[in-house]
């Protein structure tokens, strides 16, 4: 039988030449695991709205979506990802983690560092390769 696939949403926010990480909660599926915020996608809901969406629900900040950066996908063993990346400009709010149990913000150089979720490690190869993002 097929596997369930879900469209993922994904934010890449930077600043002070840092990108935002945070650590899926233990309640949630691939607890532990890092990865860019987002969510899933809403019926009849587009990549932006959803984005805007995400970011004001986890983290309580509006988000200007700038760029498309990239689309990756990845078969979890009970599930195929595809997860549409974009860099998020952080406009208004205050950053707070509702969602996530740790958070952090790294330079590029040093993303590697955390366990990443095994969907998102072509867009640290992504990041290192771009030369928009600060390294
Ligand atoms: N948001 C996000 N999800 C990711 C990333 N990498 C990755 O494999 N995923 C997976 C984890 C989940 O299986 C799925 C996203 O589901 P989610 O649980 O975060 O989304 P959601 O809040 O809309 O979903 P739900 O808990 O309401 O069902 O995509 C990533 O960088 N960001």
């Amino acid at each position: 039988m097929a596997l369930p696939a879900y469209d993922v949403t994904a934010a890449v926010i930077e600043r002070d030449n840092k990108v935002f990480c945070a650590r899926r909660a233990a309640h949630k599926d691939l607890a532990g695991f890092w990865e860019f915020p987002g969510g899933k996608i809403e019926p009849s809901e587009s990549f932006v709205g959803c984005l805007q969406r995400e970011l004001k629900e986890e983290l309580g900040i509006e988000a200007k979506v700038e760029k498309y950066l990239m689309t990756t996908t990845h078969q979890y063993p009970d599930k195929l990802i595809r997860l549409y990346v974009y860099r998020v400009a952080w406009l208004t709010g205050e950053l707070t983690c509702s969602d996530h149990d740790e958070t952090c913000w790294l330079p590029v150089a040093r993303l590697r560092e955390l366990k990443w979720a095994p969907a998102d490690l072509p867009i640290l190869d992504y990041l290192a390769s771009d030369s928009r993002t600060t390294k």
